[in-house]
């Protein structure tokens, strides 16, 4: 299938589905390739306003052509929305962005095999995330380059072999952002309490970290060592690490992620196929 030819339907137009779609346009998909089913009025304006590309209220036989539908909707709302998408789509690839949802629920639901998982994150905006896949037996070489295409403006994409290491990958790199932004929020919350300015404390936090992702990407040393390189013996870094490791904070992140890993799991029992 030729990105330049096929026809793509998203099932939500909400964050995911932008980033996606947003990075298919800049590749040169048009438009016309596009349909969108999206229940919320205001959504919809600002996909065409913003993408120029048709929305849809409810499902209906404008799906037919699609080769690939993409599942963005939430957990919660997937099968109500499967239920409803499933009569129109033929023949089609899923590649479905939810969490937590198992591939067998949408194989029932869509009565297709053809069905590649995802778990993306919102640095795909920037064209900067990390996506993991996980591809049913029936998915074909093909197939799997197709969604690597689609997902390619969005960052880096890599697979894996078992689909319960998607409920992993979701803990980290799928709410992984979200993690980043609380401790970005925290480092300039304290440089606001110790005097600096807080737009330049939330500079100098933000920097810091893009500059230290980009060193341990560029360096061969893994970031343990990096750690000890800032760490002068006596210095101001031995301070704090002290100070974090007496509160075990490294044992209540891990703690943190196992929650995250275990919710996931949940929304699948919960959400999952009856
Ligand atoms: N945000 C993130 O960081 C990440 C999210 N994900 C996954 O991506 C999925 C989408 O998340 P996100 O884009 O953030 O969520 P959003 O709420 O931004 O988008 C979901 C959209 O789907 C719409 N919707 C609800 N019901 C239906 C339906 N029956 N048919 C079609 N569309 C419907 C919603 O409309 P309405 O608002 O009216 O309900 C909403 O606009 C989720 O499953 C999430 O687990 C994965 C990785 C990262
Ligand atoms: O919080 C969530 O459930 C979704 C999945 C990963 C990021 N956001």
């Amino acid at each position: 299938m030729d990105l330049h030819s096929i026809r793509i339907a998203f099932i939500g137009g909400g964050n995911m589905a932008s980033a996606i779609l947003g990075g298919l346009l800049r590749q040169g998909l048009a438009p016309s390739q596009v349909q969108v089913v999206e229940p919320f009025e205001e959504a919809r304006g600002r996909l065409a306003r913003e993408f120029g590309v048709t929305a849809h209220e409810q499902a209906g036989d404008f799906l037919a052509p699609a080769q690939l539908v993409v599942w963005a909707v939430k957990p919660q709302t997937f099968r109500a929305a499967a239920q409803a998408v499933a009569a129109h789509t033929h023949n089609a690839l899923h590649l479905s962005v939810a969490a937590g949802i198992r591939s067998d629920s949408i194989a029932h639901w869509t009565g297709s095999e053809r069905i590649v998982r995802s778990m993306p994150n919102t640095p795909a905006l920037v064209g900067r995330g990390m996506t993991a896949l996980f591809a049913r037996a029936a998915v074909s070489a093909a197939d799997r380059q197709l969604v690597e295409q689609v997902l390619a403006p969005t960052g880096a994409t890599l697979w894996v072999d078992a689909e319960q290491q998607l409920d992993a990958v979701t803990a980290l790199s799928g709410s992984g952002p979200a993690y980043v932004f609380y401790f970005i929020e925290a480092m300039a919350r304290a440089g606001a309490e110790m005097g600096l300015p807080p737009a330049k404390a939330l500079q100098l936090a933000i920097g810091t970290f893009a500059g230290a992702s980009e060193l341990a990407r560029a360096s061969s040393e893994p970031p343990a060592v990096l750690r000890e390189r800032v760490t002068s013996k006596g210095g101001t870094t031995y301070a704090a690490l002290t100070s974090l490791q007496q509160d075990a904070v490294a044992d209540r992140f891990v703690a943190a992620m196992h929650a995250a890993c275990r919710r996931a799991a949940e929304l699948g029992d919960e959400f999952g196929r009856d």
